[in-house]
């Protein structure tokens, strides 16, 4: 036991910072290992240690047990003997949402986290952990160790990692940019959760764009601009969702500008999401573009095929249930556009099953996600016509929404949007909500003029050709 944990220790200092090392997995220790039951026993200092490392890294443990003993495994974390005390059953920290806190209830600057956070006592206890849940609206759940990664999402997280590592210093603001459910909530809360985990002290918020606006709203009702810069300006890390939501809204902007100087000049880290990059942010003040602008921007792209599959896979493993390979394949061939749509797939097939008492097979598969399939007609979307029209024309999937006309921008989105009324069953205005809001005509004219180019251009022909076999698949 001893000989294989201080294996897994060395495997997994090759994949998680010194840092993590040191705050998660040294204060472990290895309890024993049961032959009968293939179990794992290790031990967690505490409750907060114990939650996060079931959380976090029992997926890992477990799969680098398997190799070493040869079997399947399963790993069961144990409040350590020398400081265990009697305690209620341990459940997971609560789990926060992605989606806004409704305005009534998460007015931010009247609540605990405007006071500076007590230290922390020597045994943290769960208690604390929901404390730290509460007031920093972090989902436990969305961690640096759950998400996969593929060449879409690659650089986006080795910049997340670092400032994880470094915060404040690294990237300043860390700017995240994609299309919808393609993982930059759920990098942004691996981030928070990173730090947290470091240190439990640390003044971490994550905030949907929208409820920061009702924050605002409410501030400047109230006048109580003190308490509202207390709040913010002292954070140590800001996490902000989709900041496209701040468009137009004047008042929203100015607060935080001054809370984004504050913050970045006391070297504390703000993490930005949008659905675009900076520059093509309608209704936002330049000066706040050009903060954006002044840090490092990123893109996460969709999923290719191959992590398509891993994310089904690795998302089946934690419902506990082992999927087929080939069940993922067909899944992840035919739905291609963002994570949250495979998820809700997975689901579906999972509940289809159980519900009819079968086993997981494509044939299941394809009976699940019947209405799924047949809507997306041959399985295209319009997501993965840009997607793939943008990667043969070498440029930034959210220029296909942007407002930007060059040349070299202005035709590839035409073009996609001719593909998009060739491949799929959407309308013009369907296609053109698609295309960042475009009035329908534009579409129209977009069609019209690339069905008679391509009858004059050979080479258009040619790559409107190889574009849709790429397609088709
Ligand atoms: N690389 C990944 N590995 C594992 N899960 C992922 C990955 N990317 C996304 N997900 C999951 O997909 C779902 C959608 O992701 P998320 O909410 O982070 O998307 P988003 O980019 O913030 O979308 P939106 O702009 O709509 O808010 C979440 O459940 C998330 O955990």
């Amino acid at each position: 036991m001893e000989q294989f944990w201080q294996a897994c220790v060395q495997r997994l200092e090759q994949e998680i910072p010194p840092q993590q090392i040191s705050a998660w997995i040294r204060p472990l220790t290895p309890l024993g290992f049961n032959e009968d039951e293939g179990m794992l026993r290790i031990g967690a200092p505490n409750r907060f240690k114990l939650d996060w490392a079931r959380s976090n890294f029992s997926n890992r443990i477990e799969s680098i047990a398997a190799e070493w003993y040869q079997r399947p495994v399963s790993v069961r974390f144990e409040l350590d003997g020398s400081v265990a005390r009697p305690a209620p059953s341990v459940a997971p920290p609560p789990v926060r949402r992605s989606e806004p806190v409704q305005a009534s209830t998460a007015m931010a600057p009247a609540e605990p986290p405007a006071m500076p956070a007590p230290p922390a006592p020597p045994n943290t206890t769960h208690t604390d952990a929901n404390i730290v849940y509460e007031r920093s609206r972090l989902n436990a759940d969305l961690t640096f160790d759950n998400f996969v990664t593929g060449k879409a999402n690659q650089l986006a997280r080795a910049a997340a990692l670092q400032v994880a590592e470094n915060p404040g210093t690294s990237y300043n603001p860390l700017f995240l940019y994609g299309g919808v459910g393609l993982g930059k909530t759920h990098l942004i809360h691996a981030i928070g959760n990173s730090l947290v985990a470091e240190n439990i002290n640390s003044r971490v918020r994550y905030i949907h764009a929208e409820q920061f606006v009702s924050d605002v709203v409410k501030t400047y009702h109230r006048k109580s601009f003190d308490e509202f810069k207390r709040y913010y300006h002292s954070l140590d890390l800001l996490l902000i969702d989709d900041i496209q939501f701040f468009s137009g809204k004047d008042g929203t902007q100015e607060l935080f500008f001054y809370a984004f100087e504050a913050i970045v000049q006391q070297r504390r880290q703000i993490i930005i999401t949008s659905d675009t990059y900076p520059k093509e942010l309608t209704g936002i003040d330049e000066r706040l573009i050009s903060r954006f602008d002044s840090g490092l921007t990123l893109a996460i792209e969709p999923p290719e095929l191959e992590m398509r599959v891993a994310i089904l896979i690795r998302k089946a493993e934690t419902e506990g249930v082992p999927l087929p390979e080939e069940v993922a394949f067909f899944i992840a061939k035919h739905l291609r556009s963002n994570v949250r749509e495979l998820e809700g797939a997975l689901r579906k097939v999972l509940a289809y099953a159980r519900f009819h008492g079968r086993s997981i097979t494509v044939d299941v598969c394809k009976e699940a996600l019947k209405d799924l399939l047949s809507v997306s007609n041959g399985q295209l979307t319009v997501e993965n016509i840009q997607k793939t029209v943008a990667d043969f024309y070498k440029m930034k999937v959210a220029d296909m929404y942007s407002k930007r006309r060059p040349a070299n921008i202005a035709l590839p989105r035409q073009i996609a949007m001719y593909l998009a009324k060739e491949l799929t069953q959407k309308s013009l205005p369907e296609i053109g909500d698609l295309f960042g809001g475009r009035d329908h005509t534009t579409v129209l004219h977009a069609v019209r003029k690339i069905s008679e180019a391509r009858l004059k251009q050979a080479e258009l022909n040619h790559n409107l050709h190889v574009l849709e076999q790429t397609l088709k698949g």
